[in-house]
């Protein structure tokens, strides 16, 4: 069996707070695994503890417990950050210099020869559409264009792992798109990605699983389309040519119902009513416009866990 990329196990963080002998348990016993070609998407509310998790897999603060393994390999084996993009969440570049410049300055840290970073970036620039803007100091960039030097730096060594901190934050409705299109692209090409988001509709588009920690703990692991699926409550049938005989079954089974101008929209939280109701509308020789489950979205589920996690 192949290693997970990533593998953490049992994870945790304390902070100094202000109080002399008091910590902070800002990660509690983390295991996480992620496997080869995956896309995760890490979601927590502000303060779950999700950069202090990037931070301990990049080796840039200490756990007081636990490890990390990236593909098999310790991480407190340096070489095995040699692998891995990293996108902060909020990253500091030289602004005097050009976009170009920057890549190339982050090209010499990983000792690529001139030749390959001066392809490297030119490719990079065009997949984050800077290229027309290759040569103009990054302190004349918009928040959304330097968000895309963050990511083109975080791909300039050809990592197999890609850890991103809230890459869509501060791109606007076009840039999250393409941001989307660039994770997925890393995916086509055997990356793994990791990122954190705020921004739960870009998560369910385009992940395989999600993780979800409220306070330092993880809740759940799961699959993107399981967690959507788990969480049917209604089914909505829109009903052309419907009856008095049909509108006496609704209220009968207490379905909330919908009039608009030539039809209406029959809401019902269970699958087998459902099924019945169609039954009945064949009877009544109504005809069906549409029928589907009525899902709630990642946003939806992730605000009722996060009540239930208050309250
Ligand atoms: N250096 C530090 N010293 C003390 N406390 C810290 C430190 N860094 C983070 N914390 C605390 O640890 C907790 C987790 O912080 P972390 O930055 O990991 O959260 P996060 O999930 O990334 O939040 P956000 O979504 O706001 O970025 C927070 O309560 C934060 O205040």
């Amino acid at each position: 069996m192949t290693e997970p990329v990533i593998k953490i196990r049992g994870l945790s963080k304390t902070y100094r707070t202000n109080w002399k002998f008091k910590r902070f348990t800002a990660l509690d016993n983390l295991d996480l695994d992620v496997g080869e070609g995956e896309i995760l998407g890490f979601l927590g509310p502000n303060g779950a503890g999700k950069t202090t998790t990037f931070k301990l897999m990049l080796g840039l603060i200490y756990p007081d417990k636990g490890s990390i393994f990236f593909s098999g390999q310790d991480s407190k084996n340096i070489n095995t950050r040699a692998d891995i993009g990293f996108l902060p969440e909020n990253p500091y570049f030289y602004s005097h210099l050009t976009a170009f410049e920057s890549l190339d300055f982050y090209g010499r840290l990983f000792n690529i020869s001139k030749k390959q970073r001066q392809n490297r970036i030119d490719e990079l620039l065009l997949l984050v559409g800077l290229e027309h803007a290759r040569n103009r100091q990054l302190r004349k960039f918009s928040r959304g264009m330097l968000q895309r030097v963050g990511i083109a730096q975080a791909l300039i060594n050809d990592p197999g792992l890609l850890i991103l901190d809230e890459p869509m934050s501060g791109l606007d409705p076009m840039g999250r798109k393409e941001m989307r299109d660039i994770i997925l692209s890393c995916r086509k090409k055997g990356k793994t990605v990791i990122f954190s988001s705020h921004i739960l509709s870009d998560v369910e588009m385009i992940c395989d699983r999600v993780a979800i920690i409220f306070g330092g703990k993880l809740q759940e692991i799961v699959h993107v389309n399981d967690i959507l699926d788990r969480d049917i409550r209604n089914w909505e049938i829109t009903v052309k040519g419907f009856t008095p005989e049909l509108a006496a079954y609704s209220e009968k089974h207490g379905f909330d119902t919908i009039q608009t101008e030539n039809r209406v929209l029959v809401k019902i939280d269970n699958e087998e009513q459902a099924k019945l109701f169609l039954k009945e509308m064949e009877k009544n020789n109504a005809a069906l416009v549409s029928f589907g489950p009525k899902r709630d979205s990642l946003e939806d589920i992730f605000i009722k866990k996060a009540k239930q996690e208050r309250a």
